[in-house]
């Protein structure tokens, strides 16, 4: 055990440290939940925009609106619900985000990544993240679906990080690898789901980043993160993934390819809100029944646990 990796809250070392997060106040959250709904889910998926429609899929729901979770973000970005389901996926029990928290909406880091603590202490093992991006890759084609391989964390590059701060080891160890955070297990489950479909032409894997938004990206931005090796853009997932990786779950991270990046200064049309919400819309059904299965196949996994 090392100084960072203390739980001793109140120290006042701890004190003058950053806004780090508290143990309490999650675990407020997770209480909650857990005195109000029966279920006990292993499994979550959170929705990315205009994907809160998977959480048509969740049977016999509890809903809890964020605003009635104690300590909880609320949802201001568009396409994102503001919800949070327990119920019954393809027989697996499962909790679902309608919506996510960005830091464009003025959340600190922590605060966008909270909702995965809170998992945590219900007792999620497995996660499916998703979210709408944009294709910097030339060979991907909106409505193209890319599975994460990796991330670039470019907030953590200068110290926003979910991460950061006091640790409390009982959301996991300050230090740890991440050479393997995108369980590779889930991206061939996903491969072979969407092949069956025959929709092996849309699944494409490769390496997501985040910036701060809300604007979308210029031109020179797009050239340069084309050229850090980054295949989709987007605003969100990043401290997501990290959390949960430091949690332990199995991840699993998706992006849909809403919209392609503009790098050419001769073409008149930009990234819009618009365009990421139709995407998302004309794939939903595909999207619902690739998730669908993969929740099913960690929920047989998760059996065990
Ligand atoms: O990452 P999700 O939440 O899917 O949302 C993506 O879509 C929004 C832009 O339309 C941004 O918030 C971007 O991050
Ligand atoms: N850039 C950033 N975020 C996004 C994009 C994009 O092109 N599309 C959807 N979310």
């Amino acid at each position: 055990m090392n100084g960072l990796e203390r739980t001793d809250g109140d120290s006042p070392v701890n004190e003058m440290r950053n806004q780090s997060m508290h143990f309490e106040p999650v675990n407020e959250s997770a209480q909650y939940l857990l005195q109000r709904t029966k279920y006990r889910p292993k499994v979550a998926v959170i929705c990315g925009s205009g994907l809160a429609t998977l959480g048509t899929l969740v049977e016999k729901p509890d809903v809890f609106p964020y605003e009635d979770i104690p300590n909880f973000p609320v949802s201001t970005a568009p396409g994102h619900k503001s919800r949070l389901l327990f119920g019954i996926l393809n027989g697996v029990q499962v909790m679902l985000m309608q919506g996510r928290f960005h830091l464009y909406e003025g959340y600190s880091i922590y605060m966008c990544a909270m909702p995965v603590r809170v998992m945590h202490l219900v007792g999620i093992k497995s996660l499916i993240v998703s979210n709408a991006a944009g294709g910097l890759n030339s060979k991907f084609k909106v409505g193209d679906v890319m599975m994460l391989q990796d991330h670039v964390n470019l907030q953590g590059f200068v110290g926003i990080n979910p991460l950061a701060g006091r640790t409390d080891t009982r959301f996991g160890p300050h230090f740890f690898a991440t050479n393997h955070a995108y369980d590779r297990k889930w991206r061939a489950k996903c491969r072979q789901i969407m092949e069956d479909l025959g929709l092996g032409d849309h699944c494409r894997e490769g390496v997501y980043s985040m910036v701060g938004g809300p604007n979308f990206e210029t031109p020179a931005e797009l050239r340069l993160l084309r050229m850090l090796g980054i295949d989709a853009i987007g605003m969100s997932t990043v401290h997501e993934a990290l959390t949960a990786v430091q949690c332990g779950m199995s991840l699993f991270a998706f992006s849909l390819i809403t919209n392609a990046c503009i790098t050419d200064y001769e073409v008149d049309q930009g990234a819009s809100v618009a365009e990421v919400m139709e995407t998302a819309h004309n794939r939903e059904e595909d999207l619902k029944i690739i998730v669908g299965r993969l929740v099913a196949a960690m929920g047989s996994e998760t059996q065990a646990l």
